[in-house]
């Protein structure tokens, strides 16, 4: 295996995906860099989601591959694809909203395989961990609301919180900035970037492009279903194509 393969820690390779006659996935590349935090830009309906959707298995790919460590997870169901190591969170949450907060993550832990789901949550460490996690991302205080009670910014941070339990090597967030207070974008950019110190590749959907361009060191951008080009923001942002995608709007 050459380096540039090793180093890459998924590698989407001419993938396509239809939906009846609409191709909202065509022939699309895409490597993403272990240890990398890369964002994924795009119009409204350019594929953002779909891709995500395909490399977590939640779509079905019509063609081409998608490695993982290289090997290939194209035929992977979304709870395999998840316990190899790949988390991901949704445009909207999917806590559960009649569970306390403490309960989300008593769930994450049975959907890693660990614990018994009739048993009283005996692993203490699990508990601990858990714990540890809330507090992470800043939502300790509200372990016994229950998750639905939480602010659209607090569920995010839950669903964070509820896929770090995992362990991922890789977290795929979709739109993790949308519909957040300021405040809370900064501080989640902040939790983002701490992972990302400790190894963690993160791989970005998102419209907010202040976030993504403080945030991330390589941005890919989509259009009508393809990667139109994959660079640093300063690279991106000065690419014809990349302009043309958006209607001469700029990426502001
Ligand atoms: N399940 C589906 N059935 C039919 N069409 C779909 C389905 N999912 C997505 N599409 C279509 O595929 C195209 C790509 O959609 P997708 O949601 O991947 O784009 P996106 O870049 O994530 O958009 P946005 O930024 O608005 O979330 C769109 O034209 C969309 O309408």
């Amino acid at each position: 295996m050459d380096k540039e393969i090793q180093n890459n820690v998924i590698e989407v390779s001419t993938i396509s995906k239809a939906f009846g006659g609409l191709r909202a996935l065509e022939n699309c590349s895409l490597n993403i860099q272990a240890g990398s935090i890369t964002g994924l830009i795009g119009p409204n309906g350019s594929g953002k989601t779909t891709l995500f959707n395909a490399i977590t298995g939640y779509e079905r790919i019509d063609s081409g591959d998608i490695r993982f460590q290289g090997k290939s997870i194209a035929q992977s169901k979304p709870e395999q694809i998840f316990k190899l190591g790949i988390g991901r969170t949704f445009q909207l949450t999917r806590i559960f909203p009649k569970l306390t907060v403490l309960e989300n993550m008593h769930v994450a832990v049975q959907r890693q395989g660990k614990g018994n789901m009739f048993s009283s949550w005996s692993a203490a460490h699990e508990r601990r961990k858990a714990l540890e996690l809330l507090d992470f991302v800043g939502i300790t205080k509200h372990k016994d609301l229950l998750a639905g009670n939480l602010s659209y910014g607090q569920r995010k941070l839950l669903e964070f919180a509820f896929i770090l339990i995992a362990d991922p090597k890789i977290i795929l967030l979709d739109e993790p900035a949308g519909g957040v207070n300021p405040t809370m974008i900064l501080y989640l950019a902040d939790r983002i970037r701490e992972l990302h110190q400790q190894g963690l590749t993160f791989l970005i959907v998102e419209h907010n492009m202040e976030f993504v361009m403080n945030l991330c060191q390589q941005v890919a951008v989509m259009h009508q279903g393809n990667i139109i080009a994959q660079g640093t923001g300063a690279e991106v942002r000065s690419n014809p194509a990349v302009l043309d995608a958006y209607l001469g709007g700029g990426l502001e």
